[in-house]
């Protein structure tokens, strides 16, 4: 029999109503000795005065009975919704250890109901997403996945790789005389190649899923004292970097957060780019190259007063260019937006443009998309494994069919079909307690 578990899930700290939720067999017992019978009707609230075995009152509270297996975990649960208070919140827990439940490990409960069948391990993660989701587009992609998006999508492949596999054990057990060589190949085949083309398209994604849940990453480039930090500042509407009229004023990489498009955004201000001969600039122009290296998109920075002023080399194809201090009447270039961080002018054609890109981007498509690391190498591993196999269709057949089997548990591991531990752990450890 699993242990009772019990955890609070709302925040911890004071608050008007706080959630403490239990569950495992012991549950139906557990709240009859608290909050006394006759059991609240399967997922009605009840008002109920909840009381220790010293029948001394804890608190008068809202209880709720989720008998398995319809409950979240799929064993019988219960919730008690009480005051927030620091005093009440510890005499319930005092009194559920007193009646045998022990305290929740992170995602605890999510991982019941992972291994109760209720939901796969993509959905969980979908869930942690949910909880972690801070704009409009990491909630639409998370209930999506959530919802159950990757897990059709994979459990389909799964489905087609066994039904793939069938055929080439057939052939193996049952060689039938009049085959001619290559008979396999070209009944296995297509539906290997369709499935090599349909892990192509997912993971040729450009990472948008991964970037929704991470951020997209913009990069300020520059020659120094052309209003890169100015512009940071504008953008974040705030002062969080310094400015001063002296050249190689910033060195570290200061970040701030946006949202743009219902998208995050990782915005980085960097150092000046020049021939630093201070060491503590020159580490700075390293990052900054570094930066500007691994960023989604760079916005290049010029001084629209400096004559000279060319576009930094780090700017790629479909980067933005701005030319700054617009105010000082500077010249006018073509296809670069020109601002002033003094006065903001142009700022909202540059907010425009940034906010296009990130949709463009990142906007969701009829296809779920992938959003994990995990995802991402288990499709790899999927498909380099029937690359193989479809080469050693005509030759080798017993190899094809293994290199089909790679496939089928690459599908299962992505799902949690098969059970990898340490990617459970991984997983669940990332949810908070009472998840
Ligand atoms: N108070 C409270 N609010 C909450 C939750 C919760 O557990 N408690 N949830 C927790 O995540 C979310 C709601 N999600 C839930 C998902 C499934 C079930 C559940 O009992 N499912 C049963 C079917 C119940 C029915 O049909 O009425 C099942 O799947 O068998 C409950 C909540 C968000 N809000
Ligand atoms: N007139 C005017 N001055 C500006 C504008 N933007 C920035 N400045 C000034 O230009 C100087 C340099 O601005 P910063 O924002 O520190 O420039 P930076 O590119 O971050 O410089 P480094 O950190 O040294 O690379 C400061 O004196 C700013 O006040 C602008 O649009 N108009
Ligand atoms: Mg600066």
């Amino acid at each position: 029999m699993t242990d009772t578990i019990f955890a609070l899930s709302t925040p911890p700290g004071r608050s008007g109503v706080a959630v403490i939720r239990l569950s495992g067999a012991g549950s139906g017992a557990i709240l009859d000795a608290l909050a006394g019978k006759p059991r609240p009707r399967p997922r009605e609230a009840a008002l109920r005065r909840l009381r220790d075995r010293q029948n001394a009152t804890l608190d008068r509270a809202l209880v709720l009975w989720f008998p398995g297996p319809a409950s979240f975990t799929g064993e019988d649960s219960a919730e008690c919704h009480v005051h927030g208070g620091e005093a009440v919140i510890e005499g319930v827990f005092e009194a559920l250890r007193a009646e045998g439940a022990r305290p929740a490990e992170a995602g605890e409960f999510t991982r019941r109901a992972f291994e109760n069948g209720k939901l796969d391990l993509t959905e969980a993660e979908g869930l942690a997403d949910l909880i972690e989701a801070e704009t409009e587009g990491q909630r639409e992609q998370a209930l999506a996945q959530m919802g159950g998006a990757l897990k059709t999508l994979y459990e389909g492949w799964r489905e087609d790789l066994i039904a793939i596999l069938s055929a080439i054990e057939g052939e193996i057990d049952f060689p039938d005389e009049d085959d001619v060589p290559g008979a396999l190949a070209a009944t296995a085949g297509p539906g290997v190649g369709a499935l090599i083309a349909a892990l192509e398209t997912h993971l040729d994604d450009d990472r948008r899923g991964e970037i929704v849940r991470r951020g997209f990453t913009i990069a300020i480039i520059g020659a120094p004292n052309a209003g890169k930090s100015s512009i940071l500042n504008r953008l974040a509407r705030r002062e969080a970097a310094i400015v001063t009229d002296i050249p190689g004023t910033t060195r570290d990489i200061v970040e701030v957060r946006l949202v743009l498009a219902g998208f995050p955004v990782i915005l980085a201000d960097t150092a000046g780019l020049r021939e630093a001969s201070d060491r503590v600039e020159a580490e700075g122009v390293r990052r900054a190259l570094e930066r500007a290296r691994d960023a989604d998109l760079r916005l290049g920075v010029i001084d629209g007063t400096d004559k000279g002023a060319r576009p930094p080399d780090a700017l790629r194809d479909g980067d933005i260019l701005i030319v700054n201090k617009s105010d000082l009447g500077a010249s006018d270039s073509l296809g670069a937006i020109a601002v002033s961080a003094t006065t903001g002018a142009g700022f909202d054609a540059l907010e425009a443009e940034l906010s296009a890109r990130v949709a463009a981007r990142l906007s969701r498509r009829e296809a779920p998309a992938l959003s994990r690391a995990r995802h991402r190498e288990a499709v790899e591993a999927a498909l380099s494994a029937l690359r193989r196999g479809r080469a050693r269709l005509i030759d080798a057949p017993e190899l094809a069919g293994e290199d089909v089997r790679l496939a089928i548990r690459a599908m299962e591991s992505l799902t949690g079909r098969i059970d990898v531990e340490d990617v459970l752990d991984r997983v669940f450890s990332q949810f908070c307690i009472g998840k």
